[in-house]
């Protein structure tokens, strides 16, 4: 119980509170007496967590959420949704359609059945943040591994939406004034680009004090990307395969098959269809390793799971779990058409990063202008929201007892944009941000920190070691981490 007391002052939201102070209870037999889980579900929803003097009903007290159950839904697939959907069709064109959908199903209930754990865990610890179940699984290790799993994981994908920014605003504007690329404005270059976004769109919305109020920018982030989904649809049935990459000279070039072999060319020079525009079912290739990664970044919301649960209204286990259902479902839904039809647009020509391979062929489309500038708007409404949860692990790692303090609040956004802003400028290609981040962050905080703080935090008397659900968490456990070392 030792250092259950001595963290038990937590910010989530900026708010510092003592669990003790606001019933009055000697915080030991809170702890043990009042487990807020209700796993009958028998409570009634609206009641679970409300103070109520005379029942014993178990409550949060750390926060009272004024969230909607829609706009929650919103931010979560708001946190869900970023620039892993434009990996994704690359993913397939990796694995083939029937792997890909397989692989896509498996990430998808395992990520819905870690937040499940998640959920859990924090209904019995009483506090719904993510460092502070790793501070009570495995004490200061336990807060600072998720904290800074959560940082790396968060700052990776923040880096890759304003690198979208980077590269694709300025071709936006450039098609849209119809400026000359070599006039030098200060408005075709990325950098500055970026700067100016962070400052007047990312850093407002940043420094808002609670999650809830960007769920209409959520809303809007949604849409843009329904908007993405839609005109991948449509390009699939426009544009042609095979297909001639655009040349400013105006002379048509083929698209060649990055992995086709010298063998597959013929000597008189023409190119065998080899898979080129036909589809696969079913394929494995040296960049297959990559879909899990990928796939993992693309259904990283982890992070954003608790402070969102915070702030729900009238707020229980089983209601933010339907919340996570209903975001899942709908970004599982998305994230499989967008991949097959882009890969059913491009085949094997489709690059890492889908936006690109639309400009290879298209440029000066007006629709993909209208989409490439959708996405870079939906990415950066997206920033914000996935900039809280780091914010609160800083908080919880440098100042855990430390009240709301405004300064404090925007000096950490402020140093984590600026931090963003000079890696994105550096930042080499999209791929290796995924890569790097994927394969490490993304997997701790999707499939292994769940599961093992769960096994820590759920008392025994609880649930004991053999029973069913323990036994299958750390057998995934095993496996997970095996193949993390794989
Ligand atoms: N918190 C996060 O890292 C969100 C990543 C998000 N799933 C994406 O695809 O971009």
């Amino acid at each position: 119980m030792e250092p259950v007391q001595s963290e038990m002052s937590v910010l989530v939201n900026g708010k510092s509170h003592d669990v003790g102070d606001d019933m009055n209870v000697p915080m030991k037999t809170m702890m043990e007496d009042d487990l807020y889980d209700d796993p009958e579900g028998t409570l009634a929803e609206n009641v679970e967590f409300l103070p109520s003097s005379e029942s014993k009903k178990p409550r949060f007290t750390d926060f009272e959420g004024k969230t909607s159950f829609g706009m929650s839904v919103f931010n979560l697939g708001n946190a869900i949704m970023g620039s892993g959907i434009l990996g994704l069709a690359y993913a397939m064109s990796n694995t083939g359609i029937i792997l890909f959908l397989f692989l896509l199903t498996a990430v998808a209930v395992l990520s819905l059945y870690s937040i499940h754990l998640l959920l859990k865990a924090s209904g019995v610890v009483g506090i719904r943040a993510y460092e502070q179940l790793g501070f009570r699984a495995f004490g200061t290790p336990g807060k600072l591994a998720a904290g800074i799993a959560i940082t790396l994981q968060n700052i990776g994908a923040m880096s890759s939406y304003l690198f979208i920014v980077k590269s694709e605003f300025p071709l936006v504007i450039q098609a849209f004034l119809k400026a000359d690329v070599n006039s030098g404005e200060w408005y075709l270059n990325g950098n500055y680009l970026v700067v100016l976004v962070s400052l007047t769109v990312v850093l407002p919305l940043a420094i808002m004090k609670q999650l809830g109020y960007l769920g209409y920018t959520s809303g809007f982030s949604l849409s843009c990307m329904v908007f993405f989904l839609i005109s991948v649809i449509y390009k699939k049935f426009n544009i042609i395969c095979p297909f001639e990459e655009f040349t400013f000279n105006n002379t048509a070039v083929h698209l060649i098959p990055t992995e086709m072999s010298l063998t597959d060319i013929h000597h008189d020079g023409h190119v065998v269809d080899d898979g080129q525009c036909s589809p696969r079912m079913f394929t494995v290739n040296s960049q297959t390793a990559y879909t899990i990664p990928i796939l993992a970044f693309a259904f990283v919301c982890h992070p954003e799971v608790l402070p969102i649960y915070t702030e729900l209204r009238n707020p229980s286990k089983k209601k933010m779990q339907h919340v996570s259902n209903i975001s899942i479902f709908i970004m599982y839904v998305m994230y499989f058409l967008a991949a097959l039809f882009g890969y059913l647009t491009f085949y094997s020509n489709v690059e890492a990063e889908l936006l690109h391979t639309y400009s290879k062929i298209e440029p000066y489309d007006t629709l993909i202008l209208c989409v490439r500038l959708a996405v870079l708007t939906a990415v950066t409404l997206t920033v914000p929201i996935v900039l809280f949860p780091v914010r609160n692990a800083i908080q919880q790692m440098i100042f855990p007892n430390k009240t709301f303090n405004w300064i404090r609040h925007i000096v950490i956004a402020v140093t984590l944009l600026s931090l963003i802003n000079m890696l994105v400028i550096f930042a080499p290609n999209i791929l290796g941000i995924f890569g790097i981040i994927g394969a490490t962050s993304a997997p701790c905080l999707i499939f292994i920190f769940p599961a093992v703080f769960y096994i820590r935090i759920v008392p025994k008397e609880d649930e004991p070691m053999s029973s069913r659900s323990k036994i299958l968490v750390s057998r995934w456990t095993e496996i997970s981490l095996k193949s993390l070392r794989f």
